[in-house]
């Protein structure tokens, strides 16, 4: 076990149940990018801390940030304060966030940039971020779970390659098919990368792990085993040897046909699959349950913009949809930076009421 773990023993917590394929008792709700700039109290430390990335590397102001919703709101489930993108900063790719503008990368450009990459000092390079999660695991109320997570190699190739955010990522696809074993090369380092990384986040006292495929969409169907599905499975297999009662979530965005969903989810191997906004749960719920995998998602993070009458009727819904089935709420994608806390208040009164 874990040095993390030992000293977490306490009430049950819901979310761990969920992951385990329990339907029993409420659905557990966390939200992605519930810590964020829609928070005030966030915006004030952000304002303190210089870049984005000093904020992830320092552990006092990311542990602080990380516990800001749980204290606001009670959620179930706290999520590390940190960003995919460390892991190529950890690699030895020069990763900056511009204010208003988001992620820069010097992209990479062949096969030489991937040969270069150097997943080999990625453990210290990222010790901050580990010690946060202990600061977190510290902290946390008992019955409140403690969520880690990485990028997924197809994910963080977009960014790597792209050189920044994009809705349609044209040089990684061009890269990809230009390069095929390069292309192969870096999705290797990074399975190992992810694996080292999602390893030392359990061994500080993380209890289960997210994995954000979040551009997982882009990916041909022709491509969708080579890109998304074995790079999960590899990830999955490797931590579930080391650390086989740790729960994997796995999010593959966008991939929304109900046959490669299927295909994607339960070829991944992972207990919980996280669904986007453009995910029917009425349909997903028959995909998956009443197998033992639990589901998570999926309201539309738009409707957190109001009305809030609105908001509570399309939770409503997925709750029907999801009744008698392990199940998470949470949004279909993060957070977005005009929602007022107050709804998200509403949203967790509300998930917290249900009978249990
Ligand atoms: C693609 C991706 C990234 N980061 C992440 C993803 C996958 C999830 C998704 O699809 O959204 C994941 C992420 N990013 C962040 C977290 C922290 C935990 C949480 O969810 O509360 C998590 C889990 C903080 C963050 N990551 C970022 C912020 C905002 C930066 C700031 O405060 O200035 C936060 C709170 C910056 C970031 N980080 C990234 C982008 C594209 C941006 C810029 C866009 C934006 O600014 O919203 C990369």
């Amino acid at each position: 076990m874990s040095e993390g773990q030992e000293g977490r023993k306490g009430p049950p917590k819901r979310l761990l149940a969920k992951l385990k394929g329990t339907a029993a008792g409420r659905p557990p709700i966390w939200l992605m990018r519930q810590a964020g700039r829609y928070l005030p109290e966030y915006r004030e430390v952000r304002a303190s801390a210089g870049s984005f990335l000093d904020l992830c590397y320092t552990p006092s102001l990311a542990v602080e940030v990380t516990l800001q919703p749980i204290r606001r709101f009670g959620l179930d489930a706290a999520i590390l304060f940190s960003d995919i993108l460390v892991v190529p900063d950890a690699m030895g790719m020069d990763v900056r966030f511009v204010e208003g503008e988001g992620p820069r990368l010097e992209p990479l450009k062949g096969p030489a940039d991937v040969e270069r990459l150097d997943g080999s000092g990625l453990r210290r390079h990222l010790q901050p971020v580990y010690e946060t999660v202990r600061g977190i695991a510290r902290a946390l109320p008992p019955d409140v779970a403690l969520i880690g997570f990485s990028g997924a190699p197809w994910t963080l190739a977009a960014y790597m390659i792209e050189g920044r955010g994009s809705r349609e990522f044209a040089a990684l696809t061009h890269f990809a098919t230009t390069h095929p074993e390069a292309f192969a090369l870096l999705l290797d380092k990074l399975v190992l990368a992810i694996v080292e990384h999602l390893d030392a986040q359990i061994r500080a006292g993380a209890e289960a792990v997210q994995l954000f495929d979040s551009w997982a969409g882009l990916i041909p169907a022709a491509r969708l085993d080579e890109w998304c599905l074995t790079p999960a499975a590899r990830i999955q297999e490797a931590l579930r040897q080391r650390h086989p009662d740790i729960p994997l979530l796995f999010f593959p965005r966008g991939i929304e046909r109900p046959a490669d969903l299927a295909r994607v989810a339960l070829g991944s191997g992972a207990a919980g699959i996280s669904l986007g906004t453009g995910v029917s749960m009425r349909w997903a719920a028959d995909l998956f349950g009443p197998a033992t995998r639990c589901i998570q998602g999926n309201l539309d993070p738009e409707l957190l913009l109001g009305p809030e009458a609105r908001m509570l009727q399309a939770a409503g819904d997925i709750l029907k949809a999801t009744a008698g089935r392990p199940h998470i709420f949470n949004l279909g994608h993060g957070v977005i930076k005009d929602t007022a806390p107050e709804t998200v208040a509403t949203l967790v009164s509300y998930l917290q009421s249900q009978p249990d």
